[in-house]
């Protein structure tokens, strides 16, 4: 397979860099103090808008003054341990030879008021570099703000954009319109990854089909338009861009294209390879879900859009689209769509994601909805999910009554202990928890929610059980989660989900 050329191309030297002169100069006067001695300010926060060569910066910054980077997330909860690990053992391994380290945090903007303390306490002790970065500087926690040094990334310009497209054109001894590097250019906002990766596409798809796969890439797809390029034809390429701008998961996509085929071709030999070709999408799905190597996801992809295409002939003229029987149990498509981006949304709201990042994580929460109850419970407070919403990510009713009914005696056991979680999207009033609701028990904890007979011992053997398990709570972990609710609150945030699940 082809090298991204995003990586293909990342300079390896500081001077490659495009446009960020002043942040390049600050940087290396920085790294020039760590070399002779230790800087006042250890640590350097790169705050800029993505794909503006902050994270290059730092690689060829290593390469340049001989260091080892070691790159970590913030939103990783063991990176706090790796830190530590890393700035104890970054002297002992200078004695060997080997290169010094240097920390590179990126993603700063997603680190929690807790976890900012604990950075902040390694940033004194630091004998090492740490360099973070972050897109929304002011979400950058002010404790670990405050002790780094900004240095602020520019936006990059068409002209930097363009600039840096031909650099690579002319290495890959291609040719592209100069129109089209500029449109590519445009459309990219600033952002050189998206264009890198924009150009690289419409190399590979042809020049001649340019202006038409940049146009794809614009228009928000319906499920129904991206069916038509699957169906329409048997051109790959064509195929293969319905999934642009289309907002949906390839296993719901997966779906649409499953239920369609037995309408759309003639013959059942065709008919049969074009379910080979899902079947085989399916294998990617599954693999990616389990090994978490959501690269895999391109080849389902393809096979699902372009080896459906390619399979046989299929029927000419205006083709009536069905959608799958699996999402027909939620009455109408509308209403679930409705479901699908009130949970989508209430994920980014609560989770501080993209739109992206939220359709992802909102498969791993149906994955959890379907397997873990208790899990999804919390989960369902923490995101304020109504019971359509719960319903939805569980697939099933009989799950999703027993999810709310754990919810409930989460939502009591908050309410003692004087929490309200609510999550308000734009447009959508948060539901509001009644006061009765709260006080009534959880079915789910009952062998009566089962549907097996219960004795008046088992009952209050089991209320008995639970106000044990209530007063232990009240002793035990509410003082201890009302501190952090009121660190947190002392940081203008609110808990997080890792936070809520560890209650
Ligand atoms: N100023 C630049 N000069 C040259 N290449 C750049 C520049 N900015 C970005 N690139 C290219 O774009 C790609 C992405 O850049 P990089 O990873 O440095 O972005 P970033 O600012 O760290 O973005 P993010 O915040 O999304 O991580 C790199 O592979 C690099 O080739």
């Amino acid at each position: 397979m082809d090298i991204p050329w995003v990586e293909k191309y990342r300079p390896k030297r500081l001077r490659e860099i495009v446009n960020q002169r002043q942040a390049l100069e600050k940087v290396e006067a920085w790294i020039k103090q760590w070399v002779h001695g230790t800087p006042k300010k250890k640590a350097l926060l790169l705050a800029g808008p993505p794909g503006s060569g902050k994270t290059t910066t730092v690689y060829a910054l290593a390469n340049e003054y001989k260091f080892e980077v070691i790159e970590l997330n913030a939103s990783d909860e063991r990176t706090f341990e790796k830190i530590r690990r890393y700035l104890d053992a970054a002297y002992t391994m200078d004695i060997f030879g080997r290169r010094r380290k240097l920390i590179f945090l990126d993603e700063a903007d997603n680190i929690e008021p807790s976890g900012a303390h604990e950075i902040a306490k390694l940033i004194d002790r630091a004998r090492n570099p740490i360099i973070m970065a972050a897109n929304k500087y002011w979400e950058v926690p002010a404790e670990i703000r405050n002790k780094a040094e900004v240095v602020e990334y520019k936006r990059l310009t068409q002209r930097d954009i363009m600039q840096a497209l031909f650099r690579i054109i002319k290495a890959e001894g291609i040719f592209v319109p100069k129109e089209i590097v500029a449109e590519i250019a445009k459309r990219a906002s600033g952002d050189l990854r998206a264009a890198i990766n924009d150009l690289q596409t419409v190399v590979a798809g042809g020049i001649e089909d340019a202006r038409e796969v940049l146009a794809y890439r614009d228009v928000e797809k319906t499920i129904f338009q991206a069916l038509g390029l699957i169906f329409g034809s048997d051109n790959a390429k064509r195929a293969k861009m319905a999934t642009w701008n289309l907002d949906m998961t390839p296993d719901e996509l997966l779906l649409w294209v499953d239920e369609n085929i037995p309408y759309i071709y003639y013959k059942p030999e065709d008919i049969a390879e074009a379910y080979n070709a899902i079947s085989r999408a399916d294998i990617y799905l599954g693999r990616a879900k389990r090994s978490g190597n959501y690269g895999l996801w391109k080849y389902a992809i393809d096979m699902m859009t372009a080896g459906v295409a390619v399979s046989g002939v299929k029927k000419k003229g205006f083709l009536k689209f069905y959608p799958p029987k699996t999402l027909r149990m939620l009455k109408d498509t509308k209403e679930e769509r409705g479901i699908r981006d009130s949970i989508i949304k209430k994920i980014m709201k609560q989770m501080h994601m993209s739109k992206l990042e939220a359709i992802e994580t909102m498969q791993i929460f149906k994955t959890i909805f379907e397997n873990n109850l208790d899990v999804a419970a919390h989960i369902a407070v923490f995101l304020d999910l109504g019971d359509k919403e719960i319903e939805f990510l569980a697939g099933d009713k009989e799950k999703a009554t027993k999810i709310k009914g754990k919810t409930l005696s989460i939502h009591r056991k908050l309410k003692k202990a004087g929490i309200e979680i609510k999550v308000e999207i734009e447009g959508e009033p948060s539901k509001e928890i009644e006061e009765e609701e709260i006080g009534e028990e959880p079915e789910e904890e009952t062998a009566e929610a089962e549907g097996e007979e219960v004795s008046e011992e088992e009952k209050e053997s089991k209320e008995i059980e639970k106000e044990i398990e209530e007063a232990e709570w009240e002793k035990e972990e509410k003082p201890k989660k009302e501190e952090k609710i009121d660190k947190a609150k002392k940081k203008g945030k609110q808990a997080t989900l890792f936070d809520f699940l560890k209650k």
